[in-house]
């Protein structure tokens, strides 16, 4: 088994009111997260503080976008700085929805990233190909290309997550089967070996969405590529995301990897 520690974000999306956010984060606090899971919870914006006030400390607090450089005269955009300044960890990047929804370009999320790391903030890098580019059987072509363009610019890989998204199981309730995802990941894992090095490699978490659950999460956790989830409908329901978090031992019982 490796020694990747199990990571799990939960995207909250454009979801919740105040009202609804508080009962989440009770049922949060409420549940056992597993001791050996790094789980971090990305609300929008608004809430960002609401959560962080009321959250258990052993989950941390992300958000699901940023700007790409410090403040200023930038009107509508929030900084890094100031997400630090909040307490949040994590920044989502490159979320197929930012990048087919609001056209986001590779190089404006690789320069996002990238700032995100300079400040110490860890991110989540998202990557996936649509249905009809697996279809095509371009999945690792889409993939890697994705991955170039952060690579373009990200310069230290030890804060990054890897998130593979394949746009088609996202939001579908199509969830990729093991196997699918497994070799996707291990793709990843390839190219990164190649592009960066092999310790980078083994050390980085490349983690699988779209439609992971509480009862699917078990058997794509035990495969060996596979080193978390990230979480969107799910995650909107504490005992739900609970049981996703506790895959981590389903991956400490599954195959060796
Ligand atoms: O987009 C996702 C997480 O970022 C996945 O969403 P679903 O889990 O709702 O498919």
């Amino acid at each position: 088994m490796s020694n990747r520690t199990f990571f799990v974000g939960g995207n909250w999306k454009c979801n919740g009111t105040r009202e609804s956010i508080k009962k989440l984060v009770e049922e949060l606090n409420f549940a056992t997260i597993e001791k050996d899971c790094e789980v971090v919870v990305a609300p929008p914006y608004l809430y960002i503080s609401q959560v962080r006030k009321t959250l258990k400390d052993e989950i941390q607090v992300a958000a699901q976008n940023s700007w790409y450089n410090k403040g200023g005269a930038f009107t509508g955009e929030i900084s890094p700085d100031m997400l630090k300044d909040v307490g949040v960890k994590w920044v989502i990047q490159g979320h197929s929805e930012r990048r087919s929804i609001i056209g986001e370009s590779d190089s404006m999320i690789a320069k996002k990233s990238q700032y995100c790391l300079s400040q110490g903030l860890g991110v989540m890098a998202c990557i996936g190909e649509s249905l009809a580019e697996r279809d095509a059987n371009k999945t690792t072509e889409v993939c890697f290309n994705q991955l170039s363009g952060y690579l373009a610019e990200v310069k230290d890989w030890k804060n990054v997550v890897v998130a593979y998204e394949p746009v088609w199981a996202i939001g579908t309730g199509k969830v990729a089967t093991p196997q699918q995802a497994q070799d996707v990941h291990l793709a990843i894992r390839g190219w990164l070996s190649d592009k960066l090095s092999p310790e980078i490699a083994a050390a980085t978490r490349i983690i699988y969405g779209g439609s992971a659950n509480a009862s699917n999460c078990h058997e794509l956790a035990k495969m060996p590529d596979i080193d978390g989830f990230l979480v969107g409908g799910a995650a909107l329901k504490g005992p739900d995301f609970a049981t996703i978090c506790g895959a981590c031992t389903s991956k400490r019982a599954g195959p060796a990897g």
